[in-house]
């Protein structure tokens, strides 16, 4: 008998949510054992027209889901909120793929004392494009031998934070094989503020927020008389999802909480 590997989706009415719903709905490793949402009125995801042929139970608060037997707690809800929903899920030993940004590193930290304790796999994963995962190692390669660098974010306008998961991530990731150091005219002053963008231990950040952009990362790096730009686009939410499956897939096999998809590839 082929065991299906039960799983929960939180935020499923969001832009991630609903493209998650509809993958682990159509992989026949997987079963949608649930979703949540703390504001659904549903009882079920039959009660939503787009879904009415599919029996689910829909869990609008935590303590519904002790019981509920489930084996992974897919998160894509908002930056308030990961933080409880990833702890609760590894206090019941569902073990968390985490897609929303947001978190602290404290936080990280946090989550990751508890999946040890607990003896649960987990992975937060600040991007499960494969295109956006090899910019980022790409990127760190690059570093070494082209430390001055600037990122560069694109993202539709209705995003919450800012500079994304990834940009954030790709310059933790820049800063381990670098020294810091200020890049630019250390007498420069910004005229406008922000113009010189965000700050991470002096690799400038750049958000640029626009209607019809999904998500897109370029990093620049500059050097004598030369420069290279590496580009990354993701135009449709369903690059993000044979990662979002390959972790749903592994990460029972794990006992640890791993930040970056590339740990389990
Ligand atoms: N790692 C990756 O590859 C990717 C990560 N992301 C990240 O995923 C997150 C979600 O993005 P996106 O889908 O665009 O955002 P949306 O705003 O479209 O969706 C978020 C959903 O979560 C719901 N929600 C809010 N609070 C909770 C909670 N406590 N528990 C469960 N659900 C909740 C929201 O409901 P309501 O509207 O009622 O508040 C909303 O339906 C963001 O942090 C984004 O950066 C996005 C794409 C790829
Ligand atoms: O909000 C988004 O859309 C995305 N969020 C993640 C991030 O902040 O990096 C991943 C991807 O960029 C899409």
């Amino acid at each position: 008998m082929v065991v299906m590997i039960k799983v929960i989706v939180a935020g499923f009415k969001g832009r991630m949510g609903k493209t998650t719903v509809q993958m682990v709905n159509e992989n026949q490793d997987f079963e949608l054992a649930a979703v949540y949402d703390p504001r659904a009125t549903e009882s079920n995801l039959n009660e939503i027209n787009e879904y009415q042929a599919l029996d689910v139970p829909v869990y609008s608060e935590l303590q519904q889901i002790k019981s509920a037997g489930l084996d992974v707690w897919v998160d894509f809800t908002s930056p308030a909120s990961v933080f409880a929903n990833v702890k609760f899920a590894l206090e019941q030993r569902i073990s968390p793929v985490i897609g929303t940004t947001g978190l602290t590193d404290e936080q990280v930290g946090e989550l990751q004392r508890l999946a040890k304790e607990k003896k649960v796999g987990g992975l937060i994963a600040p991007n499960f494009g494969i295109s956006a995962v090899l910019l980022m190692q790409f990127a760190q390669q690059a570093a070494k031998y082209l430390p001055d660098v600037e990122i560069i974010e694109m993202h539709h306008n209705n995003k919450l934070d800012a500079p994304s998961g990834t940009a954030l991530n790709t310059a933790k990731m820049i800063a381990k094989v670098r020294k810091e150091k200020v890049q630019g005219n250390p007498d420069e002053k910004e005229t406008l503020p922000g113009a010189r963008g965000a700050d991470y231990q002096g690799m400038k950040i750049h958000s640029v927020r626009l209607p019809g952009y999904v998500a897109h990362e370029q990093v620049l790096f500059g050097g004598l008389g030369e420069a290279l730009t590496i580009r990354q686009d993701s135009f449709d939410r369903i690059s993000f999802m044979s990662g979002v499956a390959v972790a749903i897939s592994k990460i029972k096999n794990y006992d640890e909480l791993f930040v970056g998809l590339e740990h389990i590839l």
